[in-house]
């Protein structure tokens, strides 16, 4: 199916100056870069605010019966001029509130002004008419609201006259949700798997807490998951055009591109595509113990039985009844008494904190409200008995179940004790947690293992620096390599393991050997250098022209950090591996067998070559990524954010720039907020802008600001928002 799109611009400014409209190219863009989407010339126009010229652009194209959709922005407001909607309601003749809804709340999502927005939308003759408002930002949003699970693709099928079978065929198969709604369990129906690949997993349950080896791996009967292959298409990465594509490497150096052909994109832009487009790794079983820290539950916890199973008692002292007035009372001891004999008058009974209390008790007295009063003598009939105390005197009347925990008081049998989803830190506490209900495995999602390459004829290693004179055919020394040692760090600091992939020179066929490796053992791969626009910067091309990768940012508008790159390679899958589908509640985990030879997209950060670009990358883009293969929540994948008092001035840039800085508490003046201390320079080379930073201040980009008070940098005391990466320190 064709679908021609027209696109309308309504604006008085740029109807003026085309040059002025950057809305309509923007739709232009999208749209063209949709499969069977076509704007064709002489379909983009531009119109001043007037009802008559938006009423008969539009009109034109309705009749013209060749276009099926008409995508108008601008003149969708409050403002004086604003009309469009006023001039497109009389060419309507089914209105789609739906659709108009749909716009309205996505934008709601992203800013409360969205509700000051008036499209409307529905079909005239075979045409369907949306209006989008004009800016830049909501033009992207409301489209890719309309794109998102096929919302459009089906109204245009239908309008157009088909059955809408294709798309109700990929909603039984299981597709089809909305890409943005995708958790945990995304891998039943999202994205992993490209073109390439038929997926024939089969899905089954597991009973947690049992074996989970099974025999029927490949018992076709269980819920096997149909997925046509149009579905698959669907879901597979689109790759960019041809013209598009980063330079090719074997060309000559004149022929490069002497401007990116990758957009750069906002950072929110880039974190969104970094959410939605990395997958959660299969769930495994591990034992509770020390290695458990890092992961996130796979399954909901519930205590197996009553914690404490009978009254115990909190302290040290002599179970009796709360009916025994103070007096003198013989003791009895575990050695003389069993537990489960009623506790006989004149009696208590030695406790010790922690212990049953015996049958017919119900209280404890503590050690130090009672005085001894006479011991068995060595030569006494019970030579066991000997020095043990006989009678005591308790020196007051306890209440009921004083210093008694009840059965079940810490936790009840049957008990949510910890759900699916929940964060097993390293502080000890959910270890602790699990360890008390008495499991000795859990299931959580895998932890990622990452590959890490530098790049660079001029990259040295600091363990070997025999290789510098090899590596360098001038006089000038090299550059140490401080990437591959200080993500390291900051990796196994996280608790993930890191595949060492060392360094490799600016040769097509050292970088491809390396990246394979990489992407067949490891789950995620980062490499750092060779991403920007020299002729021997080379992932970019390598991942697009090479590894049959489709690159989703190449270019962000942040500082440090502006050619960070963010990639999904296909990896044929060597051997069965078991991931999670959906996310039933109870204790039951589905999973799904994916078999080998189908294909696994991975994830790849190519980031700047830059010490401090790279560090600063890791820490935005790739921690976030890392989460997500880890099973993280959503609201979680980002560092957390805080707000710092500025300690000094701080210079804004074009880009949104991350400023290194010290946190630190102000216990004395009492203040609750943290202090931020700049690191000193900030250029993305020197690496020591990051030593000793445990914060990235957040920069407004300087437009952003200049917009809201004109100023050019934010001062000592100013608030502002930033990630926190490292512990905080004190005053
Ligand atoms: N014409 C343009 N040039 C550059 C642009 C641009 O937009 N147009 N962007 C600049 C920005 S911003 C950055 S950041 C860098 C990123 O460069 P690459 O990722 O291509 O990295 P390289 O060129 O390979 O290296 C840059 C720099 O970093 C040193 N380096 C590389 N790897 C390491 C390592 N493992 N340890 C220590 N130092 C490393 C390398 O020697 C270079 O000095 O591009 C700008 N250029
Ligand atoms: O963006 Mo680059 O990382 O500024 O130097």
């Amino acid at each position: 199916m064709t679908i021609n799109v027209a696109i309308l611009t309504v604006s008085d400014t740029a109807a003026k100056d085309a040059a002025a409209d950057l809305s309509g190219p923007q739709i232009r863009e999208i749209i063209t870069s949709k499969d069977g989407y076509q704007v064709q010339d002489g379909f983009c126009r531009i119109v001043p605010d007037e009802k008559e010229e938006i009423h008969s652009a539009v009109s034109s194209w309705v009749e013209s019966e060749n276009i099926d959709w008409v995508i108008t922005a601008g003149g969708t407001g409050f403002g004086v001029r604003d009309v469009t909607p006023e001039a497109l309601s009389p060419l309507i003749e089914r209105p789609a509130p739906g659709i108009v809804h749909l716009l309205i709340s996505s934008s709601l999502n992203k800013t409360p002004f969205a509700a000051l927005s008036r499209p409307i939308a529905g079909t005239a003759k075979n045409t369907l008419i949306t209006t989008l408002p004009g800016s830049l930002k909501a033009v992207t949003e409301n489209l890719e609201a309309l794109f998102d699970g096929d919302v459009i693709h089906h109204a245009l099928d239908l309008i157009k006259g088909g059955t809408g079978r294709e798309i109700h065929s990929q909603l039984s198969a299981g597709g089809t949700g909305s890409e943005s709604s995708h958790s945990h369990g995304r891998h039943g129906h999202h994205g992993h798997h490209g073109s390439h690949g038929h997926r024939r997993g089969h899905s089954h349950s597991h009973e947690h807490g049992q074996h989970r080896k099974h025999s029927h791996h490949r018992d076709h009967s269980h819920h096997r998951r149909h997925h046509d292959h149009k579905h698959e298409e669907h879901r597979a990465p689109k790759p960019r055009s041809q013209a598009a594509l980063s330079h090719d490497p074997s060309a000559s150096v004149a022929s490069r591109h002497r401007v990116s052909p990758f957009a750069q994109i906002s950072l929110e832009d880039a974190l969104q595509l970094v959410k939605t487009n990395v997958d959660t790794l299969p769930v495994v079983n591990l034992p509770v113990n020390a290695q458990l820290g890092g992961h996130i539950l796979a399954e909901d916890i519930y205590a197996p039985c009553n914690v404490p199973s009978t009254f115990t008692t909190s302290v040290d002292g002599y179970a009796l009844r709360s009916i025994d007035p103070p007096g003198v009372y013989t003791v009895l001891t575990s050695q003389t008494r069993k537990i489960d004999t009623p506790l006989p008058e004149g009696c208590i009974y030695r406790v010790n904190t922690g212990g049953p209390l015996p049958a017919g008790a119900d209280t404890v007295i503590m050690v130090e409200d009672t005085k001894l009063v006479s011991v068995h003598q060595e030569d006494g009939p019970n030579t066991l008995l000997a020095e043990e105390e006989k009678q005591v005197e308790t020196l007051a009347q306890i209440p009921e179940y004083e210093n008694v925990r009840k059965p079940g008081s810490d936790v009840r049998a049957g008990e949510l004790v910890m759900s699916k989803g929940e964060k097993i830190t390293k502080a000890g506490g959910e270890i602790g947690t699990l360890a008390f209900v008495g499991r000795k495995q859990v299931a959580v999602y895998k932890k990622p293992k990452v590959a890490i390459l530098s790049t660079g004829n001029e990259i040295v290693d600091i363990q070997a620096p025999e290789n510098l004179s090899s590596t360098s055919s001038d006089s000038w020394g090299g550059i140490f390599d401080t990437n591959r040692p200080s993500l390291t760090a900051a990796l196994e600091n996280l608790g993930y393991e890191v595949l060492d992939l060392g360094i490799v020179p600016d040769d097509v066929q050292s970088h491809l050997t390396a990246i394979r490796k990489g992407l067949a053992e490891a789950d995620l791969l980062l490499t750092t250098g060779g991403t920007s626009m020299g002729p021997t910067d080379l992932l970019k091309p390598l991942i697009e022209r090479h590894l049959d990768g489709v690159i989703h940012f190449g270019r962000v508008s942040v500082k440090p950090g502006k050619p960070t790159t963010f990639a999904r390679v296909p990896v044929k899958i060597e051997h069965d591996v078991e991931v999670p589908v959906t996310s039933p509640s109870g204790p039951q985990v589905q999973v799904q067998v994916e078999e080998k030879n189908n294909i696994i997209w991975k994830p790849v950060f190519a980031l700047p070559g830059n010490p401090a670009s790279a560090l600063v990358t890791f820490y935005v883009f790739v921690i976030p990524a890392l989460r997500r293969l880890g099973g993280w929540p959503t609201a979680q994948l980002e560092l957390p954010k805080v707000n710092v008092e500025l300690q000094n001035t701080m210079p804004l840039d074009p880009r949104t720039e991350y400023h290194r800085v010290i946190l630190k508490t102000d216990l004395q003046s009492g203040a609750a907020i943290l202090k931020a201390y700049s690191t000193g320079g900030q250029r993305s080379s020197r690496a020591a802008s990051l030593c000793n930073a445990n914060g990235l201040v957040i920069l407004p980009p300087l437009a952003q600001r200049q917009e809201d008070d004109g100023r050019r940098h934010l001062e000592t005391g100013d608030i502002a928002k930033a990630l926190v990466i490292g512990e905080i320190e004190m005053e």
